[in-house]
Formats: structure tokens, C-alpha cells, sequence
């Protein structure tokens, strides 16, 4: 079953740009990824997801209800973690507690007291002295506090130091150990993703490039590296994204068997990571330019 289900969704800006139409499902029980280059169009989807923006065209559901529509009831079902979380800068973070916590049905206390002892946010503390970091970390406590089924977070792991980032991603695989909750988050960091995602959907201005698990996405791409005598101008259009340097080539090519059939025995095959798979889709335009000498 999907948690969320996006069919034609499209958003059209003043300045230029637009948003699909895009088709996108996030599956019950799982992490799902929405990772893209800066101005990929992440944050426009999460708002589109959340009610926060509305679309021009397309639908939205989220647990099956249509959003926007049954709004309230769907949101109390959601943790929301973005860098636009409403906190009031005068409060402290008990003030602020005891405002959010009658929004959820489940919230839990104990829970709130656990991650706030365990992110070091003092409850005495106002809101407006908390750092970046501080500010993410009491936003991701509140969602996760709120017993929510399904997490939506833009960004989570944005101005965090290394070592809690790595702490949050952690926390997130024992939540889904746990509870099985279900999980969007988005990121440009790609090792984010290595870590905990199931599934990944990839968002390049303002399309998609995928919707896919982890595991179909590995079998698919191919990087290629190899002697230039081995490009011709098909091939050079067979590839997703190519770099040349003056004496080879590196190439990520969608489909590994086309791939093994031009290129075994001459050439390099291997498996690319997530952020290669990023750089070349991107790059992809650029594919057919000069070669660099
Ligand atoms: N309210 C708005 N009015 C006009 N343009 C907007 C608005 N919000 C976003 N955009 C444009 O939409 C595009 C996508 O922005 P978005 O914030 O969704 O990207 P993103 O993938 O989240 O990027 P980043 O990784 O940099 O946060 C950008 O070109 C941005 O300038």
C-alpha cells in the first residue's frame, strides 16, 4: 500500500519554474528519499505534499484521503520536520511543547522528555537562543514525539555536525525496526540515502528521474570508463551523462546489459554510487559537449 500517492502534480512559478506533471508513490513501511541538485524542486513537492503551497494541476493522497480536503485529520497523522517548522522565538522549548503536544492524538511525554535529554535541548531554554543545528533537532523531537505513522522531513539532516547526523539517521533505522513507521525526507546528501533508504526518488529541474528501491536502481546504471577509441556518436547519445578527458572516458549509462554487450572485455564496468548516478543525470545535458583536452 502507498502512504502517498502523487498523480500529474505540477506547480508553475512566476519566476520560470515548473514543477512535473510528476508521478510519485511513497510505500507504507519504508524510508523513501527525495534527493535532487539545489532548486530540483524537493522543497516545492513537500509543500505541495503538506498543504503548504497549491498545485495548478494533479492530485495528492496522503493515507488515501485527497489533500488538500481532509487536511486536519491527515496532518495529525503526519511528523513535519523542515527548516520553516513554526517556532516561537520568545518561548521556551516547555512553552512550546505544551502548545504542539494537544495537535497529536498519540503524543507521548515520555518520548519528548527522552529525545530532548538525548539532543541536550534544556526545556528552560527560548526558543530564539537555540543554534541551526539546536532548532533541527528540537523540530525533529517534536515530530518524533508525536507518535505519528508517517514522517515528512525537508531537509532533516541540513546544519547538522556530522556526528549527529549519523546519530539521526540511526534513530530513524530503529524507528522503522521498531514501529514501522513510513518516511520521507529529503536530501542532497547522497550517503544520507546510502544509509537508510529504501527507495529513491530523484527530482532534476523540476522532473522526475526515478522512483525506484535502492536495489533495481544498482542493477540499472552502469559507469563506464574506458579508452575514447570507443566512442562513436551512438554511443555518445546511448549514455546518461558522459565526461571526457583527452585520453578516456567515463559514462553512466542507464541499462547495464547494453552496456556489458558494447563494452565487455574493453572497457571498465562498474557500479556507480548514488551521488555519480546525481552528477551525470544532472550533467546530462552537457553530454554532448567538446571534449575537454
Ligand atoms: N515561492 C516561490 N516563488 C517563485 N519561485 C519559487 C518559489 N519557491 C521555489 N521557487 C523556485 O522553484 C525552484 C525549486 O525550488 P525548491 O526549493 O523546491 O528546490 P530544492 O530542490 O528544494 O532545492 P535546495 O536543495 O536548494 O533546497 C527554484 O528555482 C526556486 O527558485
Amino acid at each position: 500500500m502507498n502512504t502517498i500517492e502523487v498523480r500529474g502534480l505540477t506547480k508553475k512559478f512566476r519566476g520560470g519554474f515548473e514543477l512535473g506533471p510528476l508521478d510519485l508513490s511513497v510505500r507504507q513501511g519504508y524510508v523513501t528519499g527525495l534527493v535532487g541538485p539545489n532548486g530540483a524542486g524537493k522543497s516545492t513537492i513537500i509543500k505541495l505534499l503538506m498543504g503548504l503551497s497549491i498545485a495548478n494541476a494533479g492530485e495528492i493522497r496522503l493515507f488515501g484521503d485527497r489533500m488538500p480536503g481532509r487536511e486536519a485529520e491527515i496532518k495529525a497523522r503526519i511528523g513535519f520536520v523542515s527548516e520553516e517548522n513554526r517556532l516561537y522565538e520568545h518561548l521556551t522549548i516547555e512553552a512550546m511543547r505544551s502548545i504542539y503536544a494537544p495537535f497529536y492524538k498519540s503524543w507521548s511525554d515520555k518520548a519528548f522528555r527522552e529525545y530532548t535529554d538525548r539532543f541536550e535541548l534544556a526545556s528552560r531554554s527560548r526558543i530564539r537562543t537555540l543554534s541551526k543545528g539546536m532548532r533541527m533537532k528540537l523540530a525533529i523531537a517534536f515530530a518524533l514525539s508525536g507518535g505519528a505513522e508517517l514522517l515528512i522531513m525537508d531537509e532533516p539532516t541540513a546544519g547538522l555536525d556530522p556526528i549527529f547526523r549519523r546519530e539521526l539517521l540511526d534513530m530513524l533505522a530503529d524507528l522503522m525496526q521498531d514501529e514501522r513507521k513510513t518516511i520521507l525526507f529529503s536530501t542532497h546528501i547522497t550517503t544520507d540515502l546510502d544509509r537508510i533508504a529504501d527507495y529513491i526518488v530523484f527530482v532534476n529541474r523540476g522532473q522526475l528521474v526515478f522512483d525506484q528501491s535502492r536495489e533495481e536502481i544498482f542493477e540499472r546504471y552502469v559507469l563506464v570508463k574506458g579508452g575514447k577509441e570507443l566512442l562513436d556518436r551512438d554511443i555518445r547519445q546511448a549514455f546518461v551523462g558522459l565526461r571526457e578527458t583527452s585520453v578516456g572516458f567515463e559514462a553512466l549509462s542507464g541499462d547495464r546489459k547494453q552496456a556489458v554487450r558494447l563494452f565487455a572485455g574493453q572497457a571498465l564496468i562498474e557500479t556507480p554510487s548514488l551521488e555519480e548516478i546525481m552528477y551525470y543525470t544532472a550533467k546530462g545535458e552537457n553530454k554532448h559537449a567538446e571534449p575537454r583536452s
